[in-house]
């Protein structure tokens, strides 16, 4: 019998800093999301990044939290809820850290028969450290506990009709009566290297992005054509003019050079270039989060006002939107038929 397994990424268990401090280290100490060598990894986030970011995430979180727990995992809850009985096969939601693990959602899903799994990561453009993780922990765990499973991996969804209409549905809804200077795209970004390391032409990918117009298979894994794709397309559906968007990264980590423009950056230098009402989009995330609630829609909104900004709309992600669980039941029922 055919199954899901939805998967994202997963929260702390409380946003103290005691359960936010094991959920950093098992997030952090990924090879697919902090690639260095081991003991070089031990020593940059057990030795460096672990001893203040813990007291600093769990007061991000304190602001966030729900009675009914993290956004992250509330919400992804809702989404799975409404999907269930939309479709014919079971559903099951995992989380790729914390303690919704994605062994307990193989468990679930083979304890109702399921013997052929896909895999939908809940990330509409790929990212080692986000979609590979996931596909390489699934694996790994299908080899040791249920053998005799199938694993199919839903590919990356950033440029699916479905999923274009919903986000530009969403973001015209949010819009209405918002007379903004710029609507700005804001996706999570990865580390340069990343880019690199996901080329499977190993020469395609440029660092200043000079490659992602141009037709490559390299783009199958290309985190940044991927972003660039989700943004031309939502802006082809709502026919935005050219000079009304842009797109950023945000999100990055202290050290490496992630992907450019900076998301804070950007929007702290616009009320000077007379920019002073801004729409944010979060289009990497399908769920709100820690990094769309308190980075954009706090703390990105108050330091846009201090620079001398006067309106900031941060648009909600698509949650669990009615539309957006029928286009996700839709693709399950496809891949169910076939
Ligand atoms: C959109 C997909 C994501 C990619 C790609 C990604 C890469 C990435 N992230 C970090 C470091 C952190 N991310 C944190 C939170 C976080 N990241 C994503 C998604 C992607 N990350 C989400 C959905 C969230 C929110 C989780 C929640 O509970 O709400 C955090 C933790 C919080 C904090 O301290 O800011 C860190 C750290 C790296 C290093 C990375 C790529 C290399
Ligand atoms: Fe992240
Ligand atoms: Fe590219």
């Amino acid at each position: 019998m055919k199954g899901v397994l939805l998967v994202n990424l997963g929260s702390p268990d409380s946003p103290e800093p005691k359960d936010v401090k094991p959920y950093l280290d098992e997030f952090l100490m990924d090879k697919y999301v902090i690639d260095v060598p081991f003991l070089l990894r031990a020593f940059l986030v057990r030795g460096i990044i672990l001893r203040k970011r813990p007291e600093e995430s769990a007061h991000a979180y304190k602001k966030i939290w729900t009675d009914e727990g993290s956004p992250l995992i509330v919400l992804s809850e809702r989404m799975h809820k409404k999907v269930k009985p939309l479709v014919d096969v079971p559903v099951a939601l995992a989380m790729r850290y914390g303690s919704m693990t994605i062994e307990k959602g193989l468990q679930e899903l083979h304890e109702q028969g399921v013997t052929d799994v896909m895999l939908l990561p809940l990330y509409p453009q790929y990212a080692m450290a986000s979609t590979l993780t996931i596909e390489v922990l699934a694996e790994k765990i299908r080899k040791k506990s249920f053998p005799n499973m199938k694993l199919t991996n839903f590919p990356a969804f950033y440029n699916k009709p479905g999923f274009i209409r919903v986000l530009s549905e969403s973001i015209k809804k949010h819009l209405e009566g918002f007379n903004y200077d710029q609507l700005v795209f804001s996706y999570h970004g990865i580390p340069e290297r990343h880019i690199r390391k996901t080329d499977v032409t190993k020469s395609h990918c440029k660092i200043d992005g000079s490659c992602c117009a141009t037709a490559s298979e390299a783009h199958a894994f290309c985190y940044r054509h991927q972003c660039y794709e989700t943004t031309r397309l939502v802006a082809e559906y709502l026919q935005l003019p050219k000079e009304s968007y842009t797109l950023t990264f945000q999100s990055r980590l202290a050290g490496d050079k992630w992907l450019e423009p900076y998301t804070d950056v950007e929007i702290d230098n616009m009320p000077a270039k007379g920019i002073k009402k801004i729409a944010v989009v979060t289009p990497a995330f399908v769920t709100d989060c820690l990094e769309t609630l308190e980075e954009i829609a706090m703390r990105a909104n108050e330091d846009f006002k201090e620079n001398g900004g006067e309106e900031f709309l941060a648009i909600p992600c698509l949650n669990d939107d009615d539309e957006w669980c029928e286009v996700v039941a839709d693709w399950i029922k496809d891949w169910v038929k076939n």
